[in-house]
């Protein structure tokens, strides 16, 4: 079976000149948007298009929306954070590994302020009517504040990036040329309501050697502001600077335009959304940036799938996790397993609290099970939700012919037994991920080895995938000789 999760090389990003945006005047305020919820078919680009945001609109093509007072806010952080980073370019292992040791402990030991400031967020997510599923994204407690001081105890345990030869040679003429892999710099982040989020992001940015400029989402402000105070405190217990972590949540989505466009502070922005926020970052962002789309994520149940394996995938990938983004939308049943696979499937979901949706033929064969008729609505759908939609298709061509009309990019599994069926859709899906026999929801750092994830890339430079720490270094050619000169 090919092995399908290999990692691969990726170049460096183009940090482009280190001279800030001028101030350009444009005083409109922020203005929240909804996402769509649904993902757009191939052809339609990152979801450009789906809702809207009348600052950023209105302001287009002078600073994205941005007030004087927000970019200057914002900038100041950016800058200090710039100048902390210089004291973790030279910084040894032990030192990144001891900070991160003590920021751990630190977190643990603030475990109650944690929970309590988690409470105030997530009373206001259920007065504001936000999904059980998107609260559970946000939910802290003593047992997942542990899991979240091991997952930095893990990033700790891997080794050090910086500093690493990727390649080197003594030329003909004895020049000795090595490529060595070196921090960012500054890395800004942009996510979701998940404080989580939060502490991986500070864990794979300090080890790899980068400040970091927070930007979580407004419904975990309460939380993640108690996290941050708490990193900074421990960072300066450490010797290190606070600056290294710092957060702009107090400026609102002007805020995030203004780090978008902070051009020369910050060396990269990752932004962790929906179709939104892409597309804010599309139209407003000079930094560069690693886009982590939504995920419309497929399980294509093969004639030769071992269909007991196939149903544990499927109710796995829909059911374990439903509200992120490399959980399953829909899934994909060979015509040859449909009367057998269908009904199980349907009822399996259905006993999950499961909302199926599904094509003709699927809603004649899940019998006794209510089934909504699909559109392409449902198809694009990025539910986040305990929805799926169910398509019954000829053969793997046209099972492929959907992703490829579909799929966000994100993460596609195949359930089979046949080699060749299975080496076909690994080499024919374009995603960041591709599973065999195993469910979508192994698409996370942690899951693959790397500790945590930064974000799950969904375009192809600089990153594909779940993103650890070499993804946010870049290299230097140091080129040693005795005096040599070009002639
Ligand atoms: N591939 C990946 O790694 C990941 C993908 N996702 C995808 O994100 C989506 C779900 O997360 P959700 O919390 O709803 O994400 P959102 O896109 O709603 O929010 C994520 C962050 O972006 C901000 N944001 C959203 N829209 C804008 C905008 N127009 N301008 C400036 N900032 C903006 C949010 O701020 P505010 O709080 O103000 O709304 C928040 O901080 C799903 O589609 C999921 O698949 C999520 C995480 C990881
Ligand atoms: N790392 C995640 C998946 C990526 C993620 O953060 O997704 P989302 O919850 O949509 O923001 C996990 O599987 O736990």
């Amino acid at each position: 079976m090919t092995d399908v999760l290999r990692a691969s090389a990726s170049p460096a990003v183009d940090d482009g000149p280190r001279t800030p945006d001028a101030a350009a005047p444009g005083t409109a305020p922020a203005a929240p948007a909804a996402g769509s919820g649904a993902t757009a078919p191939r052809g339609t680009g990152t979801g450009a298009g789906t809702g809207a945001d009348p600052a950023a609109a209105a302001d287009e093509g002078t600073d994205g929306g941005v007030g004087d007072e927000v970019r200057e806010a914002v900038h100041a952080v950016c800058r200090a954070a710039q100048v902390a980073s210089r004291r973790l370019r030279t910084a040894t292992g032990a030192t990144k590994d001891a900070a991160l040791r003590a920021a751990a402990a630190a977190l643990v030991a603030a475990t109650d302020r944690v929970v309590a400031a988690n409470a105030e967020d997530l009373g206001r997510a259920e007065r504001d009517g936000v999904s059980p599923y998107l609260r559970d994204r946000l939910r802290l407690d003593a047992g997942r504040i542990e899991d979240i001081a091991g997952a930095m105890a893990d990033v700790v345990a891997l080794a050090d990036p910086v500093g690493e030869v990727v390649r080197g040679s003594t030329l003909p003429n004895g020049l000795r040329v090595r490529q060595v892999r070196r921090p960012l710099g500054v890395v800004g982040v942009v996510y979701e309501a998940r404080p989580n989020v939060t502490v991986d992001a500070v864990a794979l940015a300090l080890k790899s050697g980068n400040a970091v400029v927070l930007r979580g989402g407004s419904a975990a402000a309460a939380t993640n502001a108690v996290v941050v105070e708490v990193l900074r405190e421990s960072l300066v217990a450490s010797g290190l600077p606070a600056d290294l972590v710092s957060t702009i949540d107090a400026h609102g989505r002007e805020g995030v335009r203004a780090l978008l466009r902070a051009r020369g502070l910050v060396d990269v922005v990752v932004p962790r959304g929906g179709a939104d926020l892409i597309r804010t970052v599309v139209e407003t962002a000079t930094v560069p940036t690693i886009e982590t789309g939504t995920g419309n994520c497929h399980v294509y149940v093969d004639a030769a799938a071992d269909l007991d394996e196939a149903l544990a995938v499927c109710l796995n990938a829909k059911v374990q996790r439903p509200g992120v983004c490399n959980s399953a939308e829909t899934v994909l049943v060979h015509r040859d397993v449909a009367e057998e696979f269908v009904p199980a499937l349907a009822s399996a979901m259905a006993e999950a609290g499961v909302v199926l949706h599904g094509d003709t033929t699927t809603q004649e064969l899940a019998v006794g099970v209510p089934v909504r008729p699909a559109t392409d609505e449902d198809w694009a759908a990025e539910y986040l939700s305990l929805d799926l939609a169910v398509r019954v298709v000829d053969d793997l061509d046209q099972a492929l012919e959907h992703i490829d009309t579909w799929s966000s990019r994100h993460t596609e599994a195949i359930c089979t037994t046949d080699t060749r069926a299975a080496e076909r859709f690994v080499a024919e899906v374009d995603a960041a991920a591709v599973a065999v026999n195993a469910s979508t929801r192994f698409t996370d750092g942690a899951q693959l080895g790397l500790g945590a994830e930064i974000g799950i890339s969904t375009q192809k430079l600089h990153a594909r995938g779940p993103m650890g720490l070499t993804e946010l270094t870049t290299t230097t050619w140091v080129v040693t000789g005795d005096g040599h000169v070009r002639t």
